[in-house]
């Protein structure tokens, strides 16, 4: 990766529209590949489109990420400026594959970080990328690989003298990558300049785009951000009316489990929904309904037999959980259920996803998603966790997220305080093996303003007390 190294955690400036569509499929993601000679301005052109293009979420993913790591004794081949990094062997086009196929389907990648100066990879160090709605791809053999041409939307040439490439290779591999002038002469004439012409050069004929000079091609470059953002156009997506809209039959989906309307948690029910209850109430209700929620979620767990012995020495065949749960909140709502979770689950690990509403078109955003490495292990649940099941823009938008961090479907148990038919449709018919628990059913979704009724208000609001803000 150059110039664009995203932490282990995703911030955005702007939020995420939905990238997937209401069937809960993720929309592929438009990939730009642009090749050309060593220094002929492959990055310099992607920079230059990112910043044009102006909008969030676009990825610069760069070919050298993908150099293979070479042993002790190659490296020293490689001080001695004898190997020839300007073959396409010298490309682990395995990884390369699994990255862009992976970024393709709009999934979470973790891309190495190349060093030029030790000719590896860092150790133990990535870039975590996640959320591309365009990623950019550039490298000398950005499009030779048939498999990776394929994966390509737009296909860009960089056609720059190579004179100029030469000066300016020379310059930045002295003033960057750690070489003398002499190593860079020694290279570009026995590996850079013949794979040029053998490889690198041949593959114009791949490209839907061809740019002469590279960066200075102001009228190209324009020409190619205005395509770029019609296809964007062309993908957007309208969930949460779309959703609104759909038919919500009356029986609830095979996967949803209501709790039990006993006389206590009726009772609960009254106090949260009352307007004149106190904030001070509203949480200790709230926590308590928590509590129960996440308890029912816990019977939805495998479980194994295990033997005990009392302290009286009789033997009991009881049960233990066969697995760990980790908890997500959808922020802000969602961080509600973490007093509940926790008394329930006292070490459970709690990864944070804020989605907010657009106020000018009502579809939800993506902000942050923060999931600990814990959270993807193979033998974890993840309790989702929102206060309110309306639409079932968030939650659809949320489980999508931890689709795209491999979690498995059927290890997503959602759980709320409340949600309503419609959005519990759309979730089993986009993710039928999740699990919904939730403590209540309201039958209504009111159409203008998609809060469910009699509803409870704003349950982030009264829980936080920031009702008059
Ligand atoms: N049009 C240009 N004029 C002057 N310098 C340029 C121009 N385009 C690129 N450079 C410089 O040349 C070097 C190589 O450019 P870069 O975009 O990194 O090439 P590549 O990615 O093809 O190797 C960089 O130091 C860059 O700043
Ligand atoms: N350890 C390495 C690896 C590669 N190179 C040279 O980098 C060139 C490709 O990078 P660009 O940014 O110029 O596209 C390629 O020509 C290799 O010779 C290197 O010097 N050392």
């Amino acid at each position: 990766m150059k110039d664009n190294k995203l932490a282990n955690h995703v911030i955005a400036a702007e939020g995420r529209l939905p990238w997937y569509r209401s069937d809960g499929q993720n929309c592929d993601c438009y990939i730009v590949g642009i090749a050309g000679g060593s220094a002929s301005g492959k990055t310099s052109v992607a920079q230059r489109i990112i910043k044009n293009l102006n909008v969030p979420w676009v990825v610069l993913l760069s070919m050298d990420s993908f150099y293979k790591d070479l042993t002790p004794e190659e490296v020293e081949i490689a001080h001695r400026n004898d190997w020839d990094f300007d073959s396409p062997n010298s490309y682990d086009y395995d990884l390369l594959l699994e990255t862009i196929t992976k970024l393709k389907q709009g999934r979470t990648v973790d891309v190495p970080i190349y060093d030029f100066e030790t000719h590896k990879r860092v150790p133990n160090k990535h870039n975590t990328v996640y959320g591309a709605n365009v990623i950019i791809f550039e490298g000398i053999f950005g499009l030779y690989d048939k498999k990776v041409l394929e994966m390509m939307d737009l296909k860009v040439f960089v056609d720059t003298d190579t004179d100029i490439c030469l000066a300016r290779r020379i310059k930045r591999d002295v003033a960057e990558r750690g070489f003398d002038v002499a190593g860079v002469l020694k290279l570009y004439q026995r590996f850079v300049k013949p794979s040029y012409d053998n490889y690198v050069y041949p593959t114009k004929r791949n490209a839907d785009v061809v740019i002469p000079r590279g960066l200075e091609n102001l009228v190209a470059i324009d020409l190619l951000t205005k395509h770029i953002q019609r296809q964007l156009q062309e993908r957007k997506m309208q969930s949460r009316w779309d959703m609104a809209r759909m038919s919500a039959p009356e029986e609830l989906p095979s996967n949803v489990i209501v709790l039990e309307k006993t006389k206590q948690l009726m009772g609960m029910h009254t106090i949260i929904r009352d307007i004149n209850t106190s904030r001070h109430d509203f949480i200790f209700y709230a926590d308590r309904l928590a509590t129960l929620v996440i308890e029912r979620a816990l019977d939805e767990l495998p479980y194994e037999a295990r033997t005990v012995q009392t302290p009286t020495s009789q033997t009991v065949h009881g049960l233990g959980q066969k697995v760990n749960v980790g908890g997500v909140s959808i922020l802000r709502a969602g961080g509600t259920m973490e007093i509940g979770l926790r008394r329930v689950i006292r070490d459970a690990v709690i990864g944070k996803i804020l989605i907010q509403t657009d106020p000018s078109n009502g579809e939800p955003q993506l902000h942050y998603c923060k999931l600990p490495p814990s959270l993807r292990e193979d033998n974890t649940y993840i309790f989702l966790m929102d206060a309110v099941i309306g639409t079932g823009a968030a939650g659809l938008m949320a489980i999508r997220v931890l689709l795209d961090h491999d979690v498995p479907e059927d290890r997503i148990i959602f759980l709320s305080f409340l949600a309503g038919p419609h959005g519990l449709h759309t979730i089993a018919r986009a993710f039928p093996r999740v699990k919904i628990v939730t403590s209540y059913i309201d039958s209504v979704l009111n159409a203008h303003t998609l809060f469910l009724e009699p509803g409870l208000g704003n349950f982030g609001d009264r829980y936080f007390g920031t009702e008059n803000e």
